[in-house]
């Protein structure tokens, strides 16, 4: 089942596959006219109502191929203001080919008619809450008249993020829909097919471009709003910390600060003016330290846990206890990843290894990557927690849903890269859930490696990729 907004990622994953829209608006609107010759009689009278969105889009191609029944097609707006180039692409065509179209300027100039069928292609995926004129009138026409009504994806007025039903929605007798499932479908008293339009498999199995749009900032958020991203680390080393937690800056959170020995926190402090560090006495984390960072970590969104930490017994047996009392979603990398699998706690936790320690806490591996997938997944469910699994081809598993993420080059094994996927990782998983967040990080940190290869070649370093994604993560 997909939501609106999902089926929005889906669909730009399929285009940035080479499989455009346009495309998939032609699929659509055959599976739409090979429904309404199920449900209708040829010479029958049938009436198409579009919207100004790619619904409508969907219903005028589907007019292109009704010509065996009386046809009339009502466009509720001008066509100057359709929304989107292909389906004025398709209104055009209807044009050209002197199909039956009419324009219905406000609602008052809205006659359904009598016809056999109407084909509700008003609204789909892309809106919420109650119908608005003129589409509140044509719904109600709709509702009132004998005709069999045909929903294009959705009944107007259904709400694809919640599956509510608005109460002036349309009531169809049947509903074509596309791709999957839609939340609120299951419900209503209505005949649901789902039509194949040909949208690969890959643009839910790989992360791609669409993943994208899971990200949208509130233009009235306020400092904090976007994310506040605490990273312990250092002791051992001091570039691993400083990596991850500007490279969350750069992923968009608002405030991140590093936790770190007082040995080492002037140093870290220094690779950046943007960090804010906080110290704790000694050179590498202990048991000792576990109270202040508790109380610290609680106040903020996510928690960066492992790089530069060294794997000392103490350091460890601190994380583990750190971990039982976190409640939040916590990225675990490098070192820390040991404690993992014994470990108790409440928190959602994000865990970053390299193929080498995921067998060492206890996983499973192959060089195929779809049975790599399959290992991963298992040991995401054994474990109950999120993988990200880095190699060529990253795997993200909740357990249950895996994705695959491609991006990324071999001039990526330098030192630091996976300092800076961990902040990404952490900056990302203050506003998306953790499997979501996880497989955006692979994807951009891939990006802003693939960036910074054109650029210095296999020289490149952790700190141009920390440059780059910004780039990876918004650019157009
Ligand atoms: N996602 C996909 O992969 C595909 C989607 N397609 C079609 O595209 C549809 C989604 O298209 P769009 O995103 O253009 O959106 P819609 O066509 O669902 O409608 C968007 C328009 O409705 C207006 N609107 C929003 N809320 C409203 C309300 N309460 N009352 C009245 N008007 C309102 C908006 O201003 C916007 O112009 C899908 O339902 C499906 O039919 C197909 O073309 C094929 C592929
Ligand atoms: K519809």
């Amino acid at each position: 089942m997909l939501t609106g907004s999902e089926m929005a990622v889906v669909d730009a994953n399929a285009e940035a596959l080479g499989v455009p829209r346009k495309q998939l608006m032609e699929s659509s609107g055959h599976s739409v006219a090979r429904a309404v010759r199920d449900h209708a009689d040829p010479g029958d009278e049938v009436v198409v109502v579009a919207g100004r969105g790619n619904n409508g889009g969907d219903a005028l191609v589907a007019a292109r191929f009704l010509d065996e029944f009386a046809l009339r097609v009502c466009l509720l707006g001008r066509p100057e203001t359709i929304t989107t180039d292909i389906a004025r692409e398709n209104w055009d065509a209807l044009q050209s080919a002197d199909y039956p179209t009419e324009q219905v300027g406000d609602s008052s100039a809205f006659e359904l008619g009598d016809p056999d069928l109407a084909v509700d292609a008003m609204l789909g995926t892309g809106i919420s809450g109650a119908l608005r004129e003129p589409a509140a009138t044509a719904a109600a026409a709709m509702n009132d008249s004998a005709a069999t009504v045909l929903s294009v994806d959705v009944p107007s007025g259904l709400d694809c993020e919640t599956g509510d039903l608005a109460e002036n929605a349309v009531a169809a007798d049947h509903v074509v829909t596309f791709h999957d499932t839609k939340p609120g479908l299951a419900d209503l008293p209505a005949s649901v097919t789902v039509a194949d339009i040909g949208i690969p498999d890959a643009a839910q199995r790989f992360v791609e471009r669409g993943d994208r749009r899971r990200l949208s900032r509130d233009p009235a958020s306020h400092k904090g709003d976007n994310g506040e991203v605490l990273v312990v680390g250092g002791g051992p080393y001091t570039g691993a910390p400083a990596l991850a937690a500007r490279a969350a800056l750069r992923a968009g959170a608002d405030l991140v600060r590093v936790a770190a020995p007082d040995t080492v926190a002037r140093e870290i402090q220094g690779y950046s003016e943007n960090l804010i560090v906080r110290e704790y006495d000694g050179d590498r984390l202990a048991p000792a330290h576990v109270d202040w960072l508790a109380d610290l970590a609680a106040d903020h969104d996510t928690l960066v846990l492992g790089p530069g930490l060294g794997g000392a017994g103490e350091t460890l047996s601190a994380v583990e206890s750190l971990l039982a009392r976190f409640d939040g979603t916590a990225v675990v990398d490098a070192d820390a990843l040991q404690v993992v699998p014994d470990v108790e706690t409440e928190a959602d936790l994000v865990c970053t290894p390299h193929q080498g320690e995921l067998v060492g806490m206890g996983g499973e591996t192959s060089d195929d990557w779809r049975e790599r997938a399959e290992l991963v997944e298992d040991f995401a469910a054994d474990i109950g927690q999120t993988l990200l699994v880095k190699g060529a081809y990253d795997v993200i598993s909740d357990g249950e849903r895996t994705r695959i993420s491609r991006t990324g080059n071999a001039g990526m094994t330098v030192g630091g890269t996976g300092d800076v996927l961990a902040g990404v990782t952490g900056a990302l998983a203050c506003v998306l859930e953790p499997r979501h967040a996880a497989a955006l990080a692979a994807y951009a940190n891939g990006t802003a490696g693939d960036t910074a290869v054109e650029e210095h070649g296999s020289g490149l370093v952790a700190t141009d990729l920390v440059e780059a994604v910004p780039g990876a993560l918004w650019a157009e």
